[in-house]
């Protein structure tokens, strides 16, 4: 179902919820963590999602036992480094990997512009050692509240020239958009593109303070944004993106089966729309499934699927040259 004659790309999948249980184990024993298993089959479960969770929060407390492992910036360089490894495993051409400072610093008291730093370093490495492009998205994670997110921003400010744009994720219902306004005007004038989870736990009005306050060129989710028409005509007309995770709204029980998905009505709209992965060491798949299995059972023709592929690279934080050049690179290899 992937077109192997064009650019294969995942813009929404989170570094910190894409630690290899692995990892996890090898982390948690060189720095002599208590972990909640000894062994990788037995710490799976503790790091994985297997059926669905009741709601978002419980899923993204699966998040927790990565984060808990990174004890000095060392690890949150490795587990950057990995992640560009993960993505050439996949096939992926170009990943956008986002990730939150403030959340994997919190457990061990690191220093956040220095878990920035160690992150930009990891992913360097790996682009220099495999075939892969990448851009990265500073996260501020709305759940530990408006000073912790703060934090975030100005540790990310520190390394501005180094990501390509801010995001907001976490706990939507618990911390609506409209407390982060001052961040994203800070945002803004420091000249990153924004992309911002909306309507995946809140509904449609989310979307929409998501787009015309917080200025949102990009909304992660959006599942939503299927129940309001005048939404769905507006994300149409403003060639806004629709970043969609299949197998995550399932596990997350923002959507109750891949038939119901609203993915294939955005695409029959003519919603730019593309698929991802979102955490997807967490979610126990990778973007071959996304596209081969989940993808198919949403209901997605071939020629949807195809068209989600060209729509990810059309919503990349890219320059219309870059894009190009990367088209230009897989239609010659
Ligand atoms: O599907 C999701 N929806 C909302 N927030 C998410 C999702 N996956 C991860 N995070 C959040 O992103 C940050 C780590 O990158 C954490 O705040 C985590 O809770
Ligand atoms: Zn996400």
């Amino acid at each position: 179902m992937i077109d192997l004659s064009l650019p294969l790309t995942d813009i929404h999948r989170h570094l910190d919820g894409n630690i290899r249980a692995q990892t996890i184990l090898d982390l948690g024993r060189q720095y002599n963590l208590p972990l909640p298993a000894e062994s990788l089959e037995s710490l799976i479960p503790h790091v994985q999602v297997t059926a669905s969770e009741p709601d978002l929060v419980s899923f993204l407390s699966k998040l927790d036992w990565g984060v808990k492992v990174l004890a000095t910036l060392d690890a949150c360089r490795r587990v950057a480094f990995e992640n560009i490894e993960d993505a050439a495993r996949n096939g992926l051409h170009y990943v956008e990997l986002r990730f939150s400072p403030g959340y994997m610093a919190m457990n061990h008291g690191l220093p956040v512009a220095g878990v920035v730093e160690a992150v930009i370093e990891g992913v360097r490495q790996g682009c220099d050692a495999f075939d892969v492009q990448a851009r990265l998205i500073g996260i501020m994670s709305r759940t530990f509240g408006e000073s912790a997110c703060l934090q975030e921003l100005e540790a990310l400010l520190a390394h501005r020239d180094r990501i390509a744009a801010i995001d907001l994720a976490g706990d939507e219902l618990g911390f609506p958009g409209s407390l982060f306004l001052s961040h994203f005007n800070r945002a803004r004038d420091a000249g990153w593109h924004i992309t911002v989870h909306a309507g995946e736990a809140a509904g449609p009005e989310s979307i929409w303070q998501a787009i015309r306050e917080l200025g949102a060129e990009r909304i992660g989710h959006g599942v939503k944004a299927v129940e309001d028409p005048a939404l769905m005509d507006f994300l149409v007309q403003q060639r806004i993106g629709i970043e969609s995770c299949l197998t995550s709204n399932i596990q997350t029980s923002t959507v109750s089966s891949l038939a119901a998905h609203p993915l294939k009505t955005f695409l029959e709209h003519g919603v730019l729309a593309s698929l991802n992965t979102d955490d997807p060491a967490v979610q126990g798949v990778d973007i071959i499934h996304e596209y081969n299995i989940a993808a198919p059972q949403a209901g997605l023709s071939r020629e949807q699927i195809r068209q989600a592929q060209i729509n990810g690279l059309e919503m990349a934080f890219l320059t219309p040259a870059e894009k190009q050049a990367l088209r230009d690179k897989v239609a010659r290899s």
